[in-house]
């Protein structure tokens, strides 16, 4: 038997890393989809691997189960979301290092560690075949690795007692609020591993969809009274989340007072942003007026996040080439590159 679980990407409309030190940011899912598919060997399958084929990036791994089984002298299979122990992490650490990645891919070790931590976590040693394919650019922004850990909950819970699907059933199905809770947790273990120190709300919002404001692990799942049009440009400069969210804590140490400023006013753009979206807009005029403030936010916040460090030449071009245009733009997700957010007003001149 096969199952399919699919997962998708995000846009953080405002409070990216101020929402990893306490801040409010505000995201929402978008229509693009990492796709995760777990088929279980039978005994009539030859062989007693365990094979992960990342499509996005042409590579495909196995390992034997003995293999797995000498990395993990004690069982790591958990009924509940666990934190993988340095120990753990070290033996993980030592098969992906036995894969011999191209240094071209290597920023795919961490999606593997994640891979093999949920795995054994969830399913414990056995084998099957994982495939993993993805309409989200990697390393963008977009939130690639949370769509990733999600879809592989998802996908590896599917299988097991602790939640209640119909595998009979045909077609997607959704998880009931209490499985998401448990996807969610899964997922944010997996995120642990790939960015270091994430917030939660990629997986959050990837487990949840729709909009949401985010604050300490705390969800308000908010109901916009407008439909923002959002152009997303990709810079295609390569960067690596786990490395910037680093460097802005760095920053933080060496200036603790003036990036708590900072952090405080990015919580308060995002609470202004979440009381819009939510406000009746009866007319025109007001969605009119409720953009305009959207974009000033916008603009506001895109200048906390140069202060922050984690701007880039590149953002700064599209920056400057919407401008052009009158048009307001953000970086979205861990900045460095990947993708600019820019809001296309409903009514334009
Ligand atoms: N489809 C995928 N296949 C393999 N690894 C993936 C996939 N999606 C995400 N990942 C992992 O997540 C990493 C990218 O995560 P990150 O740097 O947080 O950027 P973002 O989440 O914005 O795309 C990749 O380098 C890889 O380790
Ligand atoms: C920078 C951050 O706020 C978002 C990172 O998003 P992405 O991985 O760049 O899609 C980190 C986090 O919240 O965990
Ligand atoms: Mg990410």
């Amino acid at each position: 038997m096969e199952v399919r679980a699919r997962a998708p990407g995000k846009i953080i409309l405002t409070g990216e890393h101020a929402v990893v030190h306490g801040s409010t940011a505000v995201a929402t899912s978008i229509d693009l989809y990492t796709y995760v598919s777990v088929h279980f060997a039978t005994p009539s399958d030859d062989g007693d691997l365990l094979k992960l084929q990342l499509k996005d990036t042409a590579l495909e791994f196995s390992w034997p189960i003995s293999r797995i089984k000498t990395a993990f002298p004690e069982s790591v299979l958990s009924c509940t979301p666990t934190s993988c122990s340095v120990e753990v992490a070290k033996s993980i650490a030592a098969l992906v290092e036995e894969l011999d990645i191209p240094e071209a891919k290597i920023g795919i070790a961490s999606g593997v560690s994640a891979f093999l931590w949920l795995y054994s976590s969830i399913q414990g040693v056995k084998p099957s075949t994982v495939v993993v394919t993805s309409e989200l650019p990697l390393g963008s922004g977009l939130g690639s690795s949370a769509a990733f850990c999600v879809a592989l909950a998802s996908a590896l819970l599917a299988y097991t007692d602790s939640v209640s699907l119909d595998l009979s059933h045909k077609g997607w199905l959704s998880f009931t609020e209490k499985d998401l809770e448990l996807v969610n947790k899964w997922a944010f273990e997996g995120e642990k591993i790939i960015h270091g120190k994430p917030s939660g709300i990629d997986n959050t919002v990837s487990a949840y969809g729709n909009i949401i404001s985010f604050k300490s692990g705390n969800i308000t799942r908010t109901k916009s009274t407008v439909t923002l049009k959002m152009l997303i440009t990709n810079t295609k400069v390569g960067r690596n989340t786990k490395a910037l969210v680093a460097g802005v804590g760095e920053r933080m140490l060496r200036h603790p007072e003036i990036m708590a400023f900072v952090f405080s006013a990015v919580d308060s753009i995002s609470k202004e942003l979440t009381s819009i979206l939510k406000s009746p807009t009866p007319d025109e005029l007001s969605l009119t007026e409720k953009e305009e403030k959207i974009e000033e936010l916008m603009e506001m916040n895109q200048g906390l996040l140069q202060s922050m460090g984690v701007s880039h030449a590149t953002i700064e071009t599209v920056l400057r080439t919407t401008l052009k245009y009158k048009l307001a733009s953000k970086l979205t997700g861990a900045g460095g590159g990947g993708c600019v957010l820019t809001l296309l007003p409903t009514f334009s001149e």
